[in-house]
């Protein structure tokens, strides 16, 4: 099985290793997200078996749509989400909510599908642990508001969730059922519960959740308890505006820090790098034994037409940062103008960082980047990413790759 995937993996990139790492060329923008997919995957699998917990920094622009494919199967399910903790190597410095903010961008992307389960997840899971050897019904109520096929995802991804966690499930018995609360379809539905009334009373537990305001739970809760036969019937109910549009995998909301978006620039920048700090007093982000800058896990980078990284741009003074982890700009030559940014030290001490060049108008970019070249192509950021101990890998599409001076990688 295993090298029939490598087989399938090295089919679908070409792969090669210079001094500035390693290169993973591919025919489509496609095999690229499923690939980096894996290499993310992987190194959270790794670094969970290491440390426990897997440290990483994203940034924005197009890196997050092909980050995709982490919210979907198998990755939804396989990788332990609720081991990340989430920092932005570069951030722009406006609302959270303005569409020009790094957080959003992967909010919306990304962690928004990983958000609303947490709460339920956890508190049913660790209801649970408290209720060792007992028998246990959780139903998801949804109704005509509530697309069903979302309703049924999340039943889903919660049930593998459960399962994923057998040495936990072995001590239960447990059922899951998904009702409609329009009466006759919960007439309709009622197959699905335990249909002997010695077995119904085994269970002492309902949960009944999805899609309602507070108005509803009570209702939801009545008819939960006459459903069971029980008065020990517990409710959860969320709003219909946070109902998940796909199913959703949990990441730990205060796992993820974004920046202050109330302070200017240099105070959001300062405040960054003191939270970062206490991560990195408590392990949370190992110490690089190097310098003493924060070795994260995996620092995730795009780059621009100019070769920037993060918002370290062309010929910036930010680029001979060596003493700050984290600085600011307030003249990006990109809008907007103020932003904050991981500083060199901080990128070149992680233990992995991956370079994610999609598109033509790149390719110079990535040229000037990667290939023994002129001196002043020194001064393109992406060329100073050397990782001192840590490994770099760039991937690329064939668009990107198309003028490296290489033409095994050109096509
Ligand atoms: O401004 C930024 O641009 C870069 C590159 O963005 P892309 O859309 O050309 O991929 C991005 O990596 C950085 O985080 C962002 O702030």
């Amino acid at each position: 099985m295993d090298r029939l995937r490598h087989f399938a993996k090295s089919m679908a990139h070409s792969e090669f290793h210079n001094d500035r790492g390693e290169l993973r060329i591919y025919e489509s923008v496609d095999e690229l997200g499923t690939d980096l997919a894996d290499y993310v995957a992987e190194l959270s699998e790794l670094s969970v078996k290491e440390r426990g917990v897997f440290a990483v920094a994203l940034s924005g622009g197009s890196l997050i749509d092909l980050l995709g494919k982490l919210c979907k199967a198998p990755y939804n399910r396989t990788i332990d989400w609720a081991k990340w903790y989430i920092f932005w190597a570069d951030e722009r410095v406006v609302a959270k909510n303005h569409a020009d903010s790094n957080y959003k961008l992967a909010k919306d992307g990304v962690l928004s599908k990983v958000f609303i389960l947490i709460p339920l997840f956890f508190f049913v899971y660790h209801y649970l642990l408290s209720r060792k050897g007992e028998a246990v019904v959780l139903i998801f109520f949804t109704d005509t508001r509530c697309r069903h096929k979302h309703a049924r995802g999340t039943l889903l991804v919660f049930r593998q969730r459960m399962d994923l966690r057998k040495n936990v499930m072995t001590e239960h018995r447990y059922f899951v059922a998904l009702l409609s609360f329009k009466t006759e379809n919960a007439v309709m539905k009622r197959e699905y519960l335990p249909s002997q009334k010695d077995e119904k009373e085994r269970y002492h537990l309902a949960f009944s959740v999805y899609g309602y305001g507070e108005a509803l739970s009570g209702q939801v809760r009545v008819f939960t308890e006459w459903l069971l036969n029980t008065r020990r019937a517990y409710t959860i109910s969320f709003k219909l505006s946070q109902a998940p549009r796909t199913p959703n995998v949990p990441i730990v909301p205060s796992h993820v820090h974004s920046i202050n978006d109330s302070v200017s620039a240099e105070e959001a920048a300062d405040d960054y790098e003191f939270a970062i700090r206490q991560m990195v007093r408590t392990r949370l982000i190992s110490v690089s034994d190097i310098s003493d800058c924060p070795k994260f896990d995996l620092i995730l980078l795009g780059m621009g037409s100019d070769g920037h990284i993060a918002s370290l741009f062309p010929n910036h003074l930010v680029l001979d940062e060596k003493d700050q982890w984290v600085t600011y700009i307030t003249d990006s030559p990109k809008p907007p103008p103020e932003r904050i940014t991981f500083t060199l030290p901080v990128i070149n001490s992680a233990s992995n960082v991956a370079l994610v060049v999609t598109g033509e108008n790149k390719a110079q970019a990535v040229h000037l980047a990667v290939d023994a070249v002129e001196p002043d192509c020194q001064s393109i950021p992406a060329r100073m990413v050397q990782p001192t101990k840590g490994k770099l890998v760039w991937f690329l599409d064939r668009p990107a790759a198309s003028k490296l001076n290489n033409s095994q990688l050109r096509n």
